[in-house]
């Protein structure tokens, strides 16, 4: 499997537990890794691949579009829907939240799920 990275991305969403965490939107910032088959085959050709860029749009649509309380269900919202994509075989996430707890630079969670269709 090869692996396409998205490091430190930051996105704007409306999150969080509790009521003054939901009158404005926050920035989170993303760790992805997005597995596909490995193709020796790939001729240096973008066609052949999923563009980092087409990732890390899907994933701003999504945020804009909705509104989680935990971190643990953005994580998992963002690995189904990169799951769905044609040849995405695995997707890991690390979702970070900064500055929300007193001596922490970031708080947050890391999940890895794997495509479960067509096996
Ligand atoms: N495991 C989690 N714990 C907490 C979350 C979360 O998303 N996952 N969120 C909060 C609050 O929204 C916090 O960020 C605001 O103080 C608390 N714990």
């Amino acid at each position: 499997m090869d692996i396409i990275f998205l490091n430190g991305m930051a996105v704007e969403t409306l999150v969080g537990v509790y009521d003054w965490e939901r009158q404005h939107s926050q920035t989170l910032y993303l760790d992805l890794q997005v597995g596909i088959a490995a193709n020796s085959q790939r001729n240096d050709d973008l066609s052949r691949t999923l563009s980092y860029a087409d990732i890390a749009q899907i994933v701003r649509t999504e945020m804009a579009a909705q509104s989680f309380q935990l971190l643990e269900s953005v994580g998992e919202h963002i690995a189904q829907v990169l799951l769905q994509q044609a040849g995405v075989l695995q997707v890991s996430i690390k979702v970070m939240k900064p500055g929300i707890l007193p001596g922490v630079r970031e708080v947050g969670i890391h999940i890895t799920r794997t495509q479960t269709s067509g096996l």
